[in-house]
């Protein structure tokens, strides 16, 4: 038991509450966003579901509206491989909410077999990354008006070994479904910082985490990984330990000086010199506008 509690790494230990408090969370109908779903849900706020199979995401919803007696566990479409699905979630989420207090970009998909997205971008780029970008930027003035408001990004420790690759961003040239991963992942990061800079002074903050290495559907297009997760199962996370630096980075009062970090089991942790270039993420967040057809200043 005490090896088990080792690997099951940090845990998010502040007690606040959230009724009257508005979060989305993407890919929330499995894995580690179902958890952080549940633990939200349970502390009282009006959770949405955003995910790409609805039917999957009513199933997660009524399994969470039973176990935390809340039943304001809502799903709605979003599949962030299609910006136009993207579009239409944002329109109607903000038709209907007046608020958003936390935002949790946690959706992902990785070691996918090379394709596109309906907009043309490579997939792990595209989910990854700009359906990430974009959902924010489209949800961004709501956060602003709910402040004290938090996004958190839900990026990975294998960012250590991703690039961005401006010459072949869409990895049209060369494409390992391995690396095409760690380079969302650094984009997430790079994204986190750069936001957090332009939203100073704003009330809404901002975080990346790695959630550790945890047991969830993400491996499905990898039969080693999947293999590896079953031998080493006790050494991997389960989803509801996964979701504690998400929690932390979502919850834990206090944080609002660490906005643009990166936490891993809950604290603050270093990220690769890749992540900590400015000029990067400065350079990533305007080709991602232009990818988007968006202004973002
Ligand atoms: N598990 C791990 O060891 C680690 C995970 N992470 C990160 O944690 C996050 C959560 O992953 P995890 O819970 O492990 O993985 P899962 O595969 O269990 O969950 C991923 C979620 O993302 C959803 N998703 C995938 N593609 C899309 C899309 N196009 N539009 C909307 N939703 C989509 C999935 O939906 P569907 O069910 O329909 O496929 C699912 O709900 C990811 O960002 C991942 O990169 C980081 C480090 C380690
Ligand atoms: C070496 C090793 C492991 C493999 C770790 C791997 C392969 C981590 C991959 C992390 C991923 C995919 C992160 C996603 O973002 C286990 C199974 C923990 C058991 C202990 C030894």
């Amino acid at each position: 038991p005490s090896i088990r509690k080792f690997f099951a790494g940090g845990v998010c230990r502040t007690n606040v509450q959230l009724p009257g408090k508005v979060v989305v969370i993407t890919g929330a109908n499995t894995g580690i966003g179902k958890e952080t779903a549940r633990e939200l849900a349970s502390r009282g706020a009006r959770v949405y579901i955003a995910c790409r199979d609805v039917l999957k995401g009513e199933s997660a919803a009524s399994e969470i509206r039973v176990d935390t007696k809340n039943s304001q566990v809502l799903v709605r479409k979003l599949d962030l491989s299609d910006t136009k699905s993207i579009r239409a979630f944002a329109e109607a989420f903000l038709a209907e909410e007046k608020q958003l207090h936390i935002l949790i970009n946690n959706a992902g998909v990785m070691m996918c077999p090379y394709s596109k997205t309906a907009d043309g971008f490579e997939t792990h780029l595209g989910v990854n990354h700009l359906g990430h970008f974009l959902l924010t930027y489209l949800l961004l003035e709501r956060l602003k008006v709910s402040a004290p408001a938090r996004v958190v990004n839900v990026s990975s420790v294998v960012h250590h070994i991703g690039k961005i690759r401006f010459h072949d961003l869409q990895s049209e040239k060369r494409y390992s479904r391995g690396f095409a991963y760690c380079h969302s992942k650094l984009a997430n990061i790079l994204f986190t910082r750069e936001l957090a800079k332009r939203l100073q002074g704003t009330g809404v903050t901002t975080y990346a985490v790695h959630p550790g290495v945890v047991r969830s559907e993400l491996v499905r297009h990898s039969s080693l990984l999947c293999l590896l997760w079953r031998l080493f199962s006790p050494f991997v996370k389960t989803a509801r330990e996964g979701a504690q630096t998400s929690l932390h980075c979502a919850l834990a009062e206090g944080l609002e000086p660490l906005s643009g970090k990166y936490f891993s089991d809950c604290k603050r942790t270093w990220v690769s010199p890749r992540a900590r270039n400015n000029k990067t993420a400065e350079r990533l967040w305007n080709v991602s506008c232009e990818l988007l057809g968006i202004r973002w200043e």
